[in-house]
């Protein structure tokens, strides 16, 4: 029987265990660039059979939080560097997500202080996270985006494969293309924020053209078997709603079912929240998805993620409903949480004040079991 603790071979990447961190937001890298304390707290949790950074902007246009590191310049690429030698020399293997935030952002955070970008102009009922000038951090409403130009979305596309190849160059194993949570890609999934009439909007295949696009084109650069992505079918995050979830969704695993990918990431229910979520009139089926992913093909491995324990995450791994699980608020605060998980041990609970914006505190400094007295 398959155990959370196995190693696994997700594409290109080979993983000494099951235990996966999930994205996760912290505002901790100024100016966009990666930086030493950002070094130690990934290094501190390689022990993860695999790390997945937090949500990393591919430009600038694609940012929508302050102090979130970037992957655009030279300078947050040499910082990334440090990031992935060090997670090596850990032993730990690390994916960047790549991030473009659409409309869930502020004009602040734009280039030349212009609007966010978004499928069609629907402002999200949402909130993002700026710095002030007094360094101290604050959620704003989020501004009001233009609908991209149709010429413009090749460029975006470019955009995407142009990170892709920077991020292998920066040592990273793979990336994981975040099509979820309602930003960019998932913005023109749903029909909530898509409502163009060109051939990006409308008809299920329509407004999954651009996911296919982004996908197609880092395939393409950097190889299938290190290209991941991250869904999520029912969350209402950042405002994404979508009628009729489970045909959009059987639509795109059965396209991404094309391409031999290292993994597909779902979250399941609302990012955070309830993992019984719903949206439309009937629950979603998970094991639907994941059985027409496979009936179109597809092989790659499938990570599950959202409210798993200990007890939920070695049950799925064994029953066969997935082979990865992704833990977020229990990596923040056990950077040993795969020797925790194996021995059934207590877990260091944590701190939601130091979740987003600051340093050390209830980011670096949460103690391992062998520190525990
Ligand atoms: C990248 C994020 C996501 O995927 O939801 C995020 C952004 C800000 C705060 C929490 C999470």
């Amino acid at each position: 029987m398959t155990s959370l603790f196995d190693p696994l071979t997700i594409g290109d990447i080979q993983l000494k265990n099951r235990i996966v961190m999930a994205p996760l937001t912290r505002n901790r890298s100024p100016g966009a660039v990666p930086n030493t304390l950002n070094a130690a707290y990934y290094e501190q949790r390689a022990s993860a059979g695999l790390i997945i950074t937090e949500g990393t902007p591919i430009t600038q246009q694609g940012q929508g939080y302050a102090d979130v590191p970037g992957l655009y310049t030279p300078e947050a690429l040499a910082g990334w560097k440090q990031v992935t030698d060090g997670v090596h020399r850990a032993g730990g293997k690390i994916v960047v997500q790549m991030w473009h935030v659409g409309r869930v952002s502020h004009d602040s955070l734009q280039p030349n202080g212009g609007k966010p970008v978004a499928p069609s102009a629907v402002t999200a009922k949402s909130k993002t996270y700026l710095v002030n000038a007094d360094g101290s951090g604050a959620f704003a409403e989020t501004s009001e985006p233009r609908a991209l130009e149709r010429d413009e979305l090749a460029g975006i596309v470019e955009d995407y494969r142009h990170a892709a190849r920077a991020a292998i160059d920066a040592g990273f194993d793979g990336i994981e293309i975040h099509a979820a949570n309602g930003y960019l890609i998932d913005q023109f999934l749903r029909g909530g924020s898509n409502k163009r009439t060109d051939d990006y909007g409308g008809s299920i295949e329509n407004r999954a053209r651009f996911l296919f696009e982004v996908v197609d084109a880092i395939v393409a650069e950097i190889g299938a078997g290190r290209t991941a992505i991250r869904i999520s079918p029912v969350t209402p995050a950042n405002d994404a709603f979508d009628a009729n979830p489970q045909p959009l969704f059987t639509h795109v695993v059965e396209g991404l079912a094309r391409h031999a990918l290292a993994y597909i990431h779902v979250i399941e229910g609302a990012t955070g929240g309830a993992r019984d979520h719903q949206q439309g009139d009937t629950p979603f089926d998970y094991a639907a998805l994941r059985a027409a992913y496979a009936a179109a093909g597809g092989k790659a491995a499938w990570m599950v993620n959202n409210g798993y324990n200990r007890e939920l995450a070695i049950e799925a791994v064994e029953d066969g409903k997935a082979d990865l699980v992704a833990f977020g608020k229990l990596f923040i605060s056990n950077p040993d949480l795969v020797e925790r998980l194996k021995n059934d041990t207590v877990m260091n609970a944590p701190d939601v004040g130091t979740f987003y914006g600051g340093g050390a505190k209830g980011y670096t400094d949460y103690p391992a079991l062998e520190n525990v007295a």
